[in-house]
């Protein structure tokens, strides 16, 4: 049965039960949302269509929203409440009357009983800890966050890093959804991973389906995760091909390769991880649009126009006004692992990017053949591994 099939069923349920004075659906849901940039603000606009719709669910939506003082001297939390827009990270669409701003990170979660964490995955770790002790027992979370931790004993992904940190069960939700594009309801899919439990995942596809937003899920909570955060690597390579103005093919290769590499080093990490992942919205669907027309790319493109001579940290604050770049940081924390691991010729794609990122290597070096710089015909090496 559909998402939508299920509610109207649960809605019939309702109906019947309130004539007889004797209520069926006893638990409704409350959604906080934690974090409120570019996609976060985009997931908060989508649920909040779906919580007036859907019965199981209390009607309002609450953001969490890092607050800042805008040029106009006022609160952005004020503003978004006020105009019912994120002026700053998501202009010109309009939220939905049931999604309320609030700056207070602990008392936007504290009745709530499903929380969306979709914040740059650099804060989370802080975010986390704010939260010991703060969230209803029986919370589940899921995360839209594309990146993840380096510890000691290998990666922590920021689901592992919310289960462990605050005792919940957290799915992921990660897709082909470039946030601008979803703002104005153009079709797209998404994929929900699990781990066990079926019916959290279903609650959560059933929170986020909408007519143009197709989502479906998977037994696979590493991969799914893998694959949106390593596509932010490739995304990286993509762009300094665009801005070396190599051309499609060249483009294309690049993304071969990288597909590649995210499979073998997610299947090294995490055994489980599953092939047919890979041809999810989150895997290849991913890759592709994050390569055409995200901001690991257009940043990465302007990287390699200026000859490697600006950082990427001064050309995101320039270009991207707020918004967080996470391939640059991603490809530092590959690096980290495949040093660790001595596999950095395995995956000289993803030992590439970062050494450009650093300076180490010039831009150039993306789809150069030398005996410094790594190899692109090693790239079976990779695969040799698992
Ligand atoms: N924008 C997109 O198209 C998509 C983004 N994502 C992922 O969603 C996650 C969040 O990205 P966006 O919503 O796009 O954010 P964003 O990059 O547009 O905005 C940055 C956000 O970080 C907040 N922030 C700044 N300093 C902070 C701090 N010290 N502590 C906490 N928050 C702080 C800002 O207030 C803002 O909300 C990332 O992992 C990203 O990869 C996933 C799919 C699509
Ligand atoms: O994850 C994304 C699309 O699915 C967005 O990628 P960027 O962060 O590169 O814009």
């Amino acid at each position: 049965m559909t998402p939508a099939a299920q509610d109207q069923k649960l809605k019939g349920k309702e109906t019947i039960s309130e004539q007889n004075n004797n209520h069926e659906v006893s638990v409704k849901y409350r959604v906080t949302v934690v974090g409120s940039g570019n996609w976060g603000s985009v997931a908060s606009k989508l649920i909040a269509s779906n919580t007036l719709k859907l019965t199981s669910f209390h009607d309002e939506v609450r953001m969490w929203v890092y607050e800042e003082i805008l040029a106009t001297g006022e609160k952005l939390t004020d503003v978004i409440n006020q105009t019912n827009e994120n002026v700053k990270y998501l202009p010109g669409i309009k939220l939905g009357k049931n999604v309320i701003a609030d700056p207070d990170l602990e008392h936007s979660v504290k009745d709530a009983n499903m929380l969306v964490f979709v914040t740059p995955h650099q804060f989370m770790e802080g975010i986390c800890k704010r939260l010991v002790g703060k969230i209803k027992g029986d919370v589940k979370a899921l995360s839209l966050i594309k990146g993840m931790e380096v510890k000691m004993e290998g990666p922590c992904m920021i689901s592992t890093l919310i289960s462990e940190q605050l005792g919940v069960n957290c799915c992921v939700l990660m897709g082909a959804n470039i946030a601008n594009e979803i703002a104005v309801e153009k079709f797209s899919e998404a994929t929900v991973g699990y781990r066990e439990d079926k019916e959290i995942a279903q609650k959560w596809v059933q929170l986020f389906s909408t007519p143009y937003f197709l989502v479906s899920a998977v037994q696979d909570v590493e991969g799914v995760e893998l694959c949106g955060t390593l596509k932010n690597v490739v995304a990286i390579a993509a762009g300094l091909v665009d801005g070396l103005e190599m051309g499609n093919n060249t483009k294309a290769a690049v993304m071969r390769i990288g597909l590649r590499e995210m499979k073998a080093f997610s299947k090294l990490m995490f055994s489980s991880v599953k092939d047919s992942t890979f041809f999810e919205s989150c895997g290849v669907a991913d890759l592709i649009t994050t390569c055409l027309g995200g901001r690991n790319r257009k940043v990465a493109e302007a990287f390699a126009r200026s000859g490697g001579k600006r950082s990427f940290d001064e050309l995101e604050a320039e270009m991207l006004q707020g918004q967080k770049l996470q391939g640059v940081s991603t490809a530092r924390e590959v690096y980290e692992l495949l040093s660790q691991r001595g596999w950095q010729e395995l995956f000289p794609l993803f030992t590439s990017v970062h050494e450009i990122c650093i300076g180490r290597l010039s831009p150039s070096a993306i789809v150069e053949y030398s005996e410094h710089t790594p190899n692109f015909s090693l790239v079976e090496g990779s695969a040799q591994l698992i």
